[in-house]
């Protein structure tokens, strides 16, 4: 029988160098901090930084949770790609909230973003999709996200159909291929200490602008 409790104690956690925090040094705006922050991720080696949880909520307010990738960032929010009908795109259809969370573990960072969902439309998704290595849209051609596979001998048939969809239309893009922004209320940025002396910031959206608050880690 095994015991995972007294390995879990053994792995340590924050240790090493890692960046401070200058809250004298934040701008107005998170989105120019998470920048700030990705751009240093990037050049520490963290590696794949863009790498992110998304957490939904289902149709029972049971929250769920998966790794995705981070596609872009602008004034619309922080853009992710994926497929409407999968179970986080139907969930997304029915309550239009996320959260985002990102772990630069090499820096002992941690950046938290919530808010509205938005379904960037049509023409973002061509762009996104289109903009695949042609192995990225076959894959995504032939799969159908989220459902059970029930025959996994069907994959040469779905692959074989999705090649020849491209062949016929180099241009095809699938109808439930989605990008969604995540238009923040609120973005947190959390830096780990060695010496467990945590710092922790708060951005909260107000009627024109963002509200500055430390918070306890
Ligand atoms: C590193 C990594 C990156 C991923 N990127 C994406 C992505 O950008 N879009 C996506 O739909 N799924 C991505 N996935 C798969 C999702 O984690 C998930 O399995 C899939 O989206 C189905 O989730 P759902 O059933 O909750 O809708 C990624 C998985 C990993 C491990």
């Amino acid at each position: 029988m095994g015991n995972i409790s007294w390995l879990l104690r053994t792995l340590p956690a924050m240790a090493g160098e890692l960046p401070r925090f200058d809250l004298g040094r934040t701008p107005a705006e998170p989105r120019e901090l998470f920048l700030r922050w990705f751009g240093e991720a990037v050049a520490a080696g963290v590696r794949e930084p863009h790498v992110m949880s998304l957490s939904t909520v289902d149709q029972d307010g049971l929250p769920d949770v998966r790794v995705l990738l981070l596609r872009d960032l602008d004034e619309r929010g922080w853009h992710f790609a994926s497929d409407r009908t999968s179970a986080k795109g139907r969930q997304l259809g029915a309550r239009p909230a996320a959260a985002l969370g990102f772990y630069w573990r090499e820096q002992g960072r941690q950046v938290r973003v919530r808010g509205t969902v938005i379904d960037l439309g049509p023409e973002a998704a061509a762009e996104d999709f289109l903009a695949r290595s042609p192995l990225s849209r076959l894959a995504m051609l032939s799969s159908a996200q989220s459902d059970v596979v029930t025959d996994p001998q069907n994959e040469g048939p779905a692959r074989a159909e999705a090649e020849r969809l491209i062949a016929a239309d180099p241009d095809f893009v699938p109808a439930a291929h989605a990008v969604y922004a995540v238009d923040p209320v609120g973005v947190e940025f959390w830096q780990g200490d060695p010496g467990r002396r945590h710092v922790r910031l708060r951005y909260r959206r107000t009627a024109d602008s963002w509200l500055r608050e430390q918070l306890w880690p």
